[in-house]
């Protein structure tokens, strides 16, 4: 074949290329007008019945050189893709997603600390409430260090049910009273949804745990009140569940709501979980809210914190969530992977000294 003929069937599949494309935009449009009438009458958009009887109408009409099968799986990627559009146009623009709120969310807490905002945060404290005694330790330790949220735990969702619950309501108002002391905020893990309204003199930010990430009648409950809520992701949650799970606070009227990352299950076992530094890029792009990472619980090893802590910051996280005890040998919960205040202190300034850290 000459290269003259090779440039004339070319020129020849171009004007059928443009051809086809006006066709399947006409379609589109048709498909997108079929989509809206679906939608007001509430059936559903996929109809494989529909589907099945037009690919037989076309394969019947095939006079080749495609095949059966090729002419079935070439339509099938039309009517996928026009399905897409269908869904896509009518999907709900949830309150958390960016399409909705372009600019990033910033939360004001008590004391002027600011959460999204231009500076980053840090959120330290013990994993549980075990006493007065170390919560003032910790709380004293961390004032000095420059840190202005204090987590502890009082109610303590422990995989077994033999291990410490924490101190409950006890434990709250032992957490307010060293923060006060200290000037600190707090940050507590709430579990009923009947404990949130009594949590709220003593948390300026109420924490749902990775276990009670689609804990539904807690999200709604947490969404009726008026206190920034940290969410963090659950255990085996895809970041479409994990912003589903915030949209059930936001839905209720709360806008105060922070996302944490604190790894993922896998099956790795050199860390306690797999922190997903993805997740944060990810977030920040689908949604405004803040984005923290828990470096303890997604690596569960002291020892690459401060490598963590940096990747997390230079993804994009607005903050970070470690933990931190007297003794940490001794603690009630999470004893290997807690820091001690001189570990904690290394920390800090070693995650301010990486430039990472907005002060
Ligand atoms: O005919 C319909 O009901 C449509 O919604 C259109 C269409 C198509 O692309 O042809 C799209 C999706 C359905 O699964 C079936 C068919």
């Amino acid at each position: 074949m000459s290269n003259a003929e090779l440039e004339q069937l070319r020129s020849r599949l171009d004007e059928i290329n443009s051809e086809l494309l006006a066709l399947i935009s006409e379609r589109a449009a048709i498909v997108r007008d079929i989509g809206a009438v679906k939608e007001k009458q509430g059936v559903p958009k996929f109809d494989p019945e529909r589907e099945k009887k037009m690919l037989d109408k076309l394969v019947a009409e095939n006079k080749g050189p495609f095949t059966e099968s090729t002419i079935r799986t070439l339509f099938k990627q039309i009517f996928k893709a026009s399905l897409d559009l269908q869904s896509t146009e009518h999907k709900k623009s949830l309150l958390v997603s960016r399409k909705t709120r372009k600019e990033d969310t910033v939360i004001l807490l008590p004391g002027d600390v600011v959460v999204g905002g231009s500076a980053s945060v840090m959120v330290a404290g013990p994993c549980s409430i075990e006493s007065e005694q170390q919560t003032r330790a910790v709380a004293a330790a961390l004032q000095k260090a420059g840190v202005r949220v204090m987590r502890g735990g009082a109610f303590k969702p422990r995989t077994s049910p033999y291990d410490f619950q924490g101190l409950g309501m006890d434990g709250l108002r032992i957490l307010r009273e060293a923060a006060d002391e200290y000037g600190l905020l707090t940050i507590s893990e709430i579990v009923d949804p009947a404990h949130i309204e009594p949590s709220l003199d003593y948390v300026d930010i109420i924490q749902i745990g990775a276990r009670n990430m689609q804990n539904f009648e807690l999200l709604k409950a947490a969404g009726e009140v008026n206190k920034p809520v940290l969410l963090k992701r659950g255990l085996a949650a895809t970041m479409e569940e994990f912003l589903h799970a915030a949209e059930y606070i936001m839905s209720r009227g709360n806008t105060q709501v922070m996302l944490i990352e604190r790894g993922i299950r896998t099956y790795e076992k050199w860390t306690r979980n797999t922190l997903d530094i993805s997740a944060v890029p990810i977030l920040k792009q689908e949604s405004h809210l803040p984005v923290l990472v828990d470096v303890t619980h997604s690596t569960g090893r002291k020892d690459i914190l401060i490598p963590c802590a940096k990747a997390a910051l230079a993804a994009g996280a607005d903050g970070i969530m470690v933990e931190v005890h007297p003794d940490p040998a001794t603690a009630l919960s999470d004893a290997a992977q807690q820091l001690n205040f001189d570990e904690f202190n290394t920390f800090f300034d070693e995650v301010k000294a990486s430039g990472l850290y907005r002060q």
